[in-house]
């Protein structure tokens, strides 16, 4: 079973330590939110979970049965929705859906028109991504990383546009992946991590002075 362990990371900009000595283990059936206020360093460490960004210190490791997964191959293990993650704008939502699977296919052998209605866009599927509403991109963007088959689900303010419809559909879809993923929710509101028992607050790794 896949984990991800942290031991003693740290990260600084310039002179800043954004978090230091920072030890963790995320695993399945364990959704973990991540928590602090704004810019603390919540999407900061987010994007070095997923080796987007260097750390300063310490140690990531993704493991599988205690085998050490190398780090050019985290990306194909997992999904990441977040504001800052850009969409194809030329794209029609069709395109988009086909782009992103020949890198990342679907579970189970899902179908691209299954999709869209599991996202309840299927009537926008010829429209072009730059066309559509910011609800419509953060149900495009959670939908391919709920679907997609990954074991690690990053999701970045995950509800962030979405109306109440919407923010139903997500606590519905991520009660699902948390059975399969390990769920990493980074967040500043308590109700779209309120199936996380456990919390990584990031205050609890700033450097006193
Ligand atoms: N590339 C960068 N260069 C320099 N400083 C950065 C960079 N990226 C982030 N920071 C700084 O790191 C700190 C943490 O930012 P981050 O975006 O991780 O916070 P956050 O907790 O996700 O905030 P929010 O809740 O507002 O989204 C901030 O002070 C930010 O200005």
């Amino acid at each position: 079973m896949l984990k991800i362990s942290l031991e003693n990371i740290g990260k600084k900009f310039k002179n800043e330590w954004i978090f230091r000595n920072l030890s963790f283990e995320f695993s399945r059936n364990e959704p973990i939110a991540i928590i602090g206020p704004n810019g603390s360093g919540k999407s900061t460490l987010m994007q070095a979970l997923a080796g987007a960004i260097p750390i300063n210190e310490g140690k990531i490791t993704y493991s599988n049965q205690e085998k050490t997964i190398p780090d050019e191959n985290w990306h194909e293990l997992l999904s990441f929705s977040a504001p800052y993650l850009e969409l194809i704008e030329e794209f029609t939502l069709a395109e988009s859906v086909n782009f992103h699977v020949k890198f990342k296919p679907f579970q189970n052998g899902l179908s691209t028109s299954d999709f869209l209605q599991i996202i309840e866009l299927e009537k926008h599927k010829d429209k072009p991504v730059k066309n559509f509403s910011s609800g419509m991109r953060q149900k495009l963007k959670l939908g391919l990383a709920f679907y997609s088959q990954t074991e690690v689900l990053l999701l970045d303010e995950p509800t962030s546009n979405l109306d109440q419809k919407g923010f139903d559909w997500y606590i519905s879809q991520v009660e699902k992946a948390i059975k399969n993923k390990i769920v990493i929710v980074s967040s500043n509101e308590p109700k779209e991590y309120i199936f996380c028992e456990k919390h990584l607050n990031i205050l609890d790794f700033k450097i006193k002075a």
